[in-house]
């Protein structure tokens, strides 16, 4: 049985990140990125895929955990008949190799402690060969090593059949001991320099950095507790070396359990990134903005015409879908996927998107290189060619292309943007023609993705489905908020309500299956329960916005993270965690409740 998604909690390093579970487990890491195979991947499967415990012995969840204020430093405490222990984890901000601390404490008592780590390299599928060298134990297979090393007295215990390596110790209270973890290329000869570290010192740099990073933070609302860490969980999803940023450090966590809608989310998709941006941008931070459109810069890079919904954290195009029989996957739902097949699909939206984020990033006063400009004015000249299109949209449809109407109402956010870049610019050359598309586009989806029997934007032209993503059209500027079509809109939404929650679509309330093609019903779409919330409070239905808003925060796990999805039956998290999506969206609701006063 595997743990709650809930269960986990996030440590990260920039570069790629852990799930930490209330019982001291990290059931899953792929090192060295977010993208390389898993050497821990006991939450699709296992112990026998790959974990690393730490924990009193015999114990089960800790009594208490918490994130050290302001940082991803993480603190899980136990009672146990014997006294009480902590143990703090975190990764350090990444100088070269990729590092897990794990520090344990005697609060009172002594307590027998158990540190069990049974790496699983190349997906939570190979068992290494282990040996002891110089106080280290390493783990080697392929191209991956392992360095666990413990700075005090313990029995190592490993070679059974669980190729497992054990460490007892007893904590006293005040005693303190560490185990740290580094990942290094398997041909490098020597206990890798990270081990060297003093823990204190890592410990300090680690909080100190994320301390630094949050009091940058511009939003003081009466959300603060729950935006910082939304924020910091954004940040952590940021790939340093090139501004990249991943939708979620896992894969194949269900969105129905049990069944098939499974998919990897350890890439960069330019929505995602986009709107991460925003509420970044937002919220203060211009650096992650700066890189970002870099990131975004060599990616795209090239024919228009090939412009990608996803790529890799380094930017990479082929991104194969492949599926991972030897893994059970997380309570049975199978397959487990790797690789993104969306690479491969037509999703018009991110033209907005992304011009969107240049606009917002002009707008912020990130000056914009001579080739931004260049960008814009190819990406637009290959959209005014294309909008009319079918795609696959927002949701990423593996079924047939349809008229997505999300799809057009990007198109003319793209138009829009252009022109506005183009006026704070002073670049008028093409403003003709972008203003003709801009009002055609308009006129299309008022004429075709509006279904006047049910008082709606529709999710597709002339489809009865409807589609939470309208909920956007006030936010992007499509149509102001006091339109009747927009207060309509909203209240047709109450259809994908969902025991106070939204769904991402359905067709009369019903399942998404006729909907998507997939099979199994999903889980409610956290951010569509805030854009909700969002399109209520510029509606002027202030205090239910509010109240829809405080439904998702009383959602999120006990250490502030949300999935991304919600099942309000189940009562618990689905789909990949901790998914950008529904921290930005969490960010773009606190800022848009305190702006309307709610
Ligand atoms: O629903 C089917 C699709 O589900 C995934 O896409 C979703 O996640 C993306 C990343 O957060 C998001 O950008 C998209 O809007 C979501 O629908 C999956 O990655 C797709 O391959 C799949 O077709």
């Amino acid at each position: 049985m595997n743990a709650r998604i809930e269960d986990y909690a996030l440590i990260g390093d920039l570069e790629s990140a852990a799930m930490l579970g209330t019982d001291g487990s990290i059931d899953w890491l792929c090192l060295p990125r977010f993208d390389s195979p898993a050497c821990f991947a006991a939450l699709l499967g296992t112990a026998d895929n790959g974990f690393w415990r730490v924990s009193p012995v015999g114990a089960g969840p800790c009594d208490r955990r918490a994130y050290r204020q302001d940082t991803l430093v993480m603190d899980s405490h136990w009672e146990c008949p014997a006294g009480a222990v902590r143990v703090t984890d975190f990764m350090p901000p990444r100088a070269q190799l990729p590092c897990i601390v794990r520090v344990v404490e005697g609060l009172s008592g002594a307590v027998a402690m158990r540190s069990e780590l049974r790496p699983r390299f190349n997906q939570g599928r190979v068992v290494p060969w282990v040996r002891t060298q110089e106080h280290c134990t390493v783990a080697v297979a392929g191209p991956d090593a392992l360095w666990l090393s413990a700075d005090g007295p313990m029995e190592i215990r490993g070679g059974d059949h669980t190729a497992s390596t054990v460490l007892d110790f007893t904590v006293s209270a005040g005693q303190r001991l560490t185990l740290q973890l580094v990942w290094a290329p398997s041909h490098l000869p020597d206990p890798p320099a990270p081990l060297s570290v003093p823990a204190e010192t890592a410990l300090k740099a680690t909080g100190d950095f994320w301390r630094r990073w949050t009091a940058q933070c511009r939003y003081q609302g009466p959300w603060r507790e729950a935006v910082t860490r939304s924020l910091i969980t954004l940040k952590a999803l940021t790939y340093a070396p090139t501004g990249g940023i991943v939708a979620a450090p896992t894969t194949s966590l269900p969105e129905c359990v049990g069944g098939e809608r499974n998919w990897d989310y350890r890439f960069c998709w330019l929505r995602d990134s986009t709107l991460t941006l925003s509420a970044l941008l937002r919220s203060g931070y211009r650096d992650e903005a700066t890189a970002w459109l870099d990131w975004l810069v060599r990616a795209v890079a090239g024919d228009p015409a090939d412009l990608q919904a996803v790529y890799g954290v380094e930017g990479q195009r082929r991104l194969p879908e492949a599926e991972a029989p030897w893994l059970p996957g997380y309570e049975g739902s199978r397959p487990v996927r790797f690789g993104n097949a969306a690479v491969d699909q037509l999703q018009l939206d991110v033209y907005g998107e992304v011009l969107d984020t240049l606009y917002l990033s002009l707008r912020a006063g990130i000056p914009m290189q001579p080739h931004l400009w260049s960008l814009v004015e190819s990406l637009m000249s290959h959209l005014q060619e294309h909008w009319r299109e079918p795609d696959q949209g927002l949701w990423e449809v593996r079924d047939s292309r349809r008229q997505f109407v999300h799809s057009k109402v990007m198109s003319w956010v793209a138009a829009d943007r252009a022109l506005r870049m183009g006026e704070l610019l002073g670049r008028d050359e093409s403003a003709g023609e972008w203003r003709a598309m801009r009002d055609a586009v308009h006129r299309e989806v008022c004429h075709e993705g509006w279904d006047d029997g049910r008082r709606s934007f529709v999710q597709s032209y002339g489809s009865p489905v409807l589609d939470a993503s309208a909920l956007l059209i006030p936010k992007v500027g499509f149509l102001p908020a006091d339109d009747v079509r927009v207060r309509d809109t909203v209240r047709a939404m109450e259809a994908l309500d969902h025991h106070g929650f939204v769904r991402r679509y359905a067709y009369d309330g019903g399942g998404t299956h006729d909907v998507d093609g997939m099979r199994g019903s999903e889980g409610t779409f956290v951010a569509c329960s805030l854009w909700y919330a969002d399109a209520l409070a510029a509606t002027g239905h202030l205090r239910q916005a509010r109240e829809t808003f405080e439904r998702v925060l009383d959602v999120r796990n006990d250490v502030g993270l949300l999935a991304e999805q919600w099942d309000p039956v189940g009562r618990r998290q689905l789909g990949n965690a901790p998914q950008a999506f529904s921290h930005i969206a969490l960010v773009e609701t606190a800022f848009a409740l305190q702006e309307a006063g709610a």
